[in-house]
């Protein structure tokens, strides 16, 4: 269903000379939703995001946002606002002018700025640092201070370019946990750049993948995740095998694979304690690999090591076959 806060492009192009980095693409991003841009490095997630931002022109295509046709109009004019992967704060500047910058540029005056900066640094939980210099604060404050800048002209839609990907995995973790409960909080959209798979199955409403300029897949995450249309998605997205049979080729998820006393022979080749699970490679006749993940308890019940026989299965209804 639409709404008057959708965001969508039109057959948008971008071409760098002889590189076409955007290829035709169309999509309706939902007002007040997560999505994840995702796909392999230089699948042309960061142009389609510069240009929805104002930061890259089209070359061909339209976006339009709330309504309203923005494709000419200035990043400031849009009603997005971009948060970038290094931070860009201004070193010289304080946390407090850093998050009020937009708004004196927009010649708002300084009572006025300062307060509306203090609130969104309330959002963000950063007041008590609002006269520290960011060379003065980690890598996560930093973060924060930089999307609480990025919301202070209150955006229809936030534009995210990596933002996790300088931090150590724990804050990571931790902070797309904050970065969804804000969007959550605001209702605006969030678009979220990533290369990383996990990242957006923990955060999005919905992922649109892409692949070669392309969206090879877009929906919903667990969607994307349990019925991939092509063998693409399938080995992007992990955690599924490839499977080559006499009608087609399907996934079939690492998970749904189990040892069992009735199954196809194999001779396993890995194993991997992951935790929670076992990481178990086999490889069957024909030289087809398959990956099964097995619960910790049901593996060191019987635990197997490489080069020993064992029997694999999954139930056929697990099969889902990919467009050829
Ligand atoms: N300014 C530019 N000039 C020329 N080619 C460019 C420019 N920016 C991007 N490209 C090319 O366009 C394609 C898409 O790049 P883009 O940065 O959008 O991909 P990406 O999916 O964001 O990649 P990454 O995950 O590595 O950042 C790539 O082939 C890239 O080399």
């Amino acid at each position: 269903m639409r709404t008057g806060q959708d965001l969508e492009l039109i057959h948008l192009t971008k071409r760098y000379g002889d590189t076409v980095a955007v290829d035709d693409v169309s999509y309706l991003f939902r007002g007040g939703s997560y999505v994840c841009l995702l796909g392999p490095s230089g699948c042309g997630k960061t142009s389609t995001l510069r240009m929805i931002a104002g930061h890259e022109t089209a070359s061909q295509g339209s976006i339009v946002l709330c309504g309203t046709e923005v494709t000419g109009l200035p990043p400031a004019k849009r009603g997005t606002a971009m948060m970038f992967q290094s931070y860009a704060l201004f070193p010289h500047l304080t946390v407090r002018d850093n998050v009020a910058f937009s708004l004196k540029m927009k010649g708002v005056d300084q009572a006025v700025r300062h307060k509306r900066a203090g609130e969104l640094l309330e959002l963000v939980d950063m007041t008590r640092y609002a006269d520290r210099l960011p060379s003065q604060l980690s890598g996560g404050q930093q973060q924060r201070v930089a999307l609480a800048r990025a919301l202070v002209t209150n955006p229809q839609v936030l534009l995210l370019d990596e933002p996790l990907s300088a931090l150590d995995p724990f804050l990571r973790v931790r902070m797309r946990t904050e970065l969804k409960k804000l969007q959550r909080e605001l209702g605006i959209s969030f678009i979220h750049v990533t290369h990383g798979q996990d990242e957006a199955l923990a955060l999005a409403d919905e992922i649109v993948l892409m692949n070669n300029a392309r969206i090879e897949q877009a929906g919903p995450a667990r969607e994307i995740f349990n019925a991939p249309r092509t063998e693409f998605v399938a080995r992007f997205m992990g955690g599924h095998n490839v499977v080559a049979l006499p009608q087609g080729r399907f996934a079939l998820r690492a998970d749904s694979v189990r040892l069992a006393q009735n199954g196809t022979e194999a001779v396993v080749r890995a194993v991997e304690y992951q935790g929670g699970h076992v990481a178990l490679t086999a490889r069957l006749a024909g030289d087809q690999e398959i990956l099964a993940l097995i619960p910790e308890g049901d593996f060191y019940a019987d635990p197997k090591s490489p080069g020993d026989a064992v029997r694999l299965a999954w139930d056929e209804g697990r099969l889902h076959r990919l467009q050829a």
